[in-house]
């Protein structure tokens, strides 16, 4: 890794992840990494519906291309593969800071998720803040199960790798924008992911 982001190259300094990146499965065969981890959560889910909650705003680009590639699955094997996707929106973050100020914005109601196959999609676990207290607000609920897909999950000391089931990378810790994620709002058009540099911080901090 890292290539050169071409986009706002005076902002960013690097692009970790393309949607399109392939990786070589034994025996030489390429698959897209999206691809691996729908194929892991379809053999995890087996036979139960999946009831996907998708972590919002950061989350809503990645759970869409996952979704997409679970029902690909789907249509190429016998079974049908019944998926649901509701919506959670969190936020706590300002500038590059988890403050300690989780709120869920709407409704905490998750009562649709009792006694269901539940896979919450996320894009990143930094600190884990988040997903720790999204696991313990969704147990309350009473799901069948919970399982949590993590696009990202950062190297931060004491780091959170338990929280998530399924990784599509691990990366350092440096603060990434695009492919939704944001720094105060910019940069979620990205299509990939960059590290903000310290000049894009500086203009864009409130
Ligand atoms: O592991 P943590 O340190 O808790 O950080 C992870 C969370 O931070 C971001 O959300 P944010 O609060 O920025 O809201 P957003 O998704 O609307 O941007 C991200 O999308 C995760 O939900
Ligand atoms: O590195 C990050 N980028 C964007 N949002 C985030 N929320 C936690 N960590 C990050």
């Amino acid at each position: 890794m890292p290539t050169t982001c071409i986009l706002n190259h005076y902002l960013i300094q690097y692009s970790f992840y393309q949607p399109k990146w392939r990786w070589t499965k034994k025996g030489g065969k390429e698959e897209l990494w999206i691809e691996r981890l729908a194929h892991y959560i379809v053999d995890d889910f087996g036979e139960n519906a999946i009831m996907v909650l998708c972590v919002l705003k950061g989350g809503y680009k990645f759970c869409a291309d996952l979704v997409d590639f679970i029902k690909v699955f789907g249509r190429n094997s016998s079974k049908y593969l019944e998926t649901r996707v509701e919506f959670i929106r969190l936020k706590s973050y300002l500038n590059d800071q988890s403050t300690e100020d989780l709120h869920i914005i709407g409704s905490r109601d998750l009562s649709f998720l009792h006694g269901k196959s539940v896979l919450i999609v996320e894009a990143i676990v930094d600190t884990g803040k988040t997903m720790k207290a999204l696991l313990k607000h969704v147990e309350t609920f009473e799901p069948k199960m919970v399982k949590v897909a993590g696009l990202l999950v950062k190297r931060v000391p004491n780091m959170a790798e338990s929280l998530t089931d399924y990784v599509g990378f691990e990366i350092p810790n440096h603060f990434v924008v695009g492919y939704a994620l944001d720094y105060n709002e910019y940069f979620r058009d990205l299509n990939h992911i960059c590290v903000i540099s310290k000049t894009g911080k500086m203009k864009y901090k409130v």
